[in-house]
């Protein structure tokens, strides 16, 4: 059982990042109450909470993006910090690193680690690029990795890209580095491409750097971390030893008293037997996708699996009319004409993207956000405010959007708040079809479930609904069938009683002659 706590940590090497009673408010709100975040040299701590519970507030306290209120103290090595100011985060070697890494994908690893670097080889003016590529690869090669520093961003693998984010990051990292802040590196990576990560992690803790890592997924947290923090509605309830927790107490004290959310419902996979296909996908050819067909039943949810490149993040979209693609898709015989958007919608087709910031308006409020999709619903000659608002505020009790405050801009929603509004605009429209992208991507544990029995919802009303995933439990949780993608094409299926998420993840490391993946 686990027990709030805000126990002191144990001793575990020098302390070099304290905060003390660091607390944020946001016009009414708190984001944060009075929170202290303690940091070991050479540890990996991880900071741990539900959407919206403050965890990117106290980052971007710690990066000099806001100031806190008044009575909070920092110290950086025994130094103090003035906290709101970023370059005396800079200063104190405080590094972070965001989700999309900042990187650009048409220049080479080595022209990226010199944009924004401090120091550059230079004889007579000119870059010695020989010298770079030199310095470049033996950073690449310090965290582990042995790619090629002249490849393009855009040709590498995830973690190699991460690993290219980090290196950039600990520039100088012997003299100028004491703290890397990684913000859920491994968002929307697939299992094996995780474990890449979490080596990453380690590697870079090993070498005395603080890492401080903000992750949604408890597996990688009891794997890779030595000390958590907790924070839940802006106060930290835990600080302790992972090796004090398991998954579930992880859970418990992320979600406090609400673990009944987390239940798994029993599904009956005969339930879409004989049941007549709705939405036909046939060979499908797009950006990584070559000649791809499949079906789906009414009241069906199929999954996607597969690596990154494998057609499994590109599939839905191209599906969608959001890439060009040749190929035939149907709903109940209507056939959807290639890359035309409006007229997927129209035929009842809904798709939450991958990336979050594609169709989310941080400016426009909540509830323009979420009314965006058919905006002349409540229109009788006049908008009618008070439907709206009904219709706004049943959408973020449904959903556990918080705050239940539909008219604040975008930007004032956590992340996981903004991934909820945005499964809420295209669940307004009542789709026949969904195409959900990582639909779980940045929400906390109990918002997860809260996703997941929406699908079970959808799925018993009767809608077809597609899921491409990188994680292999949440397919193998919402799924009656699921797909693994390698090479473009549906190399494997499985559904029923035997489709585990270990079956997934191993069919998902298979290559095109089913031998096992070496990256
Ligand atoms: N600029 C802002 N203006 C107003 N409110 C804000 C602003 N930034 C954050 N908030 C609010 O502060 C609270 C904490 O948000 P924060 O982004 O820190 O949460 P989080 O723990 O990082 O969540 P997630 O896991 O969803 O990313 C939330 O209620 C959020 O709506």
């Amino acid at each position: 059982m686990c027990t709030e706590s805000t126990s002191e940590i144990p001793e575990a090497g020098d302390l070099l990042v304290d905060l003390k009673r660091v607390s944020k408010r946001f016009g009414g709100l708190m984001a944060l109450k009075s929170v202290d975040l303690s940091i070991r040299r050479g540890e990996v701590h991880a900071l741990l909470g539900h959407n919206g519970s403050g965890k990117s507030t106290l980052v971007k306290i710690l990066a000099g993006y806001h100031r806190p209120e008044h009575g909070a103290e920092a110290f950086v090595d025994g130094m103090p910090l003035d906290l709101g100011s970023g370059v005396a985060a800079r200063k104190a070697g405080l590094r972070f690193i965001h989700q999309d890494l900042g990187l650009i994908p048409e220049m080479s690893v080595v022209e990226n680690l010199l944009l924004g670097s401090e120091r550059q080889e230079r004889r007579w003016g000119r870059i010695q690029w020989s010298a770079e590529r030199a310095r470049a690869q033996a950073a690449i090669e310090r965290l582990g990795h042995s790619f090629d520093v002249r490849k393009k961003i855009s040709e590498l693998r995830a973690p190699e890209r991460t690993s290219v984010a980090i290196a950039r990051a600990l520039e100088n990292w012997e003299r100028d580095v004491s703290c890397l802040v990684l913000d859920e590196p491994t968002a929307s990576m697939p299992s094996h491409e995780v474990d890449d990560i979490l080596t990453l992690v380690s590697t870079v803790a090993g070498q005395g750097v603080a890492v401080l890592y903000i992750s949604h997924r408890l597996e990688e947290i009891i794997r890779v971390a030595d000390t958590v923090t907790v924070l839940r509605g802006g106060t930290r309830v835990l600080a302790e030893p992972v090796a004090q927790h398991t998954v579930r107490t992880l859970a418990q004290a992320v979600v406090g008293n609400h673990m009944e959310t987390l239940s798994k419902p029993e599904r009956d996979p005969a339930r879409v037997d004989g049941r007549p296909p709705v939405f036909v996908v046939k060979d499908l050819t797009g950006p990584d996708v070559n000649g791809l067909s499949f079906e789906v039943r009414a009241g069906e949810v199929v999954g996607i699996a597969g690596l990154t490149g494998s057609g499994r993040d590109t599939v839905l979209g191209s599906v969608f009319g959001r890439h060009p693609r040749t190929g035939s898709v149907t709903l109940k015989g209507r056939t959807i004409r290639a890359h035309n958007i409006s007229d997927a919608i129209a035929a009842g087709v809904a798709y939450l993207p991958g990336d979050r910031a594609e169709g989310f308006f941080s400016t426009l409020s909540a509830s323009e956000n979420l009314l965006i999709t058919a905006p002349g619903r409540h229109w009788r000659g006049r908008f009618h405010r008070k439907c709206e608002h009904e219709e706004t505020t049943g959408f973020f009790a449904k959903l556990g959007i918080v705050p239940v405050a539909p008219t604040l801009p975008g930007s004032s929603f956590s992340g996981g708040n903004q991934q909820k509004l945005m499964l809420a605009k295209w669940l307004r429209l009542q789709p026949e079809v969904l195409l959900l992208e990582e639909p779980t991507q940045g929400v906390d544990v109990a918002a997860k479930s809260l996703i997941h029995d929406q699908i079970d919802r959808l799925a018993a009303e009767g809608r077809a609904i597609v899921v491409a995933s990188s994680e292999s439990e949440e397919l193998a949780r919402v799924c009656d069938r699921v797909l693994v993608m390698r090479d473009g094409v549906a190399a494997d299926s499985k559904n029923g009683a035997t489709l585990t998420a270990n079956w997934i993840t191993h069919a998902t490391l298979l290559d095109s002659h089913g031998s096992e993946t070496v990256q």
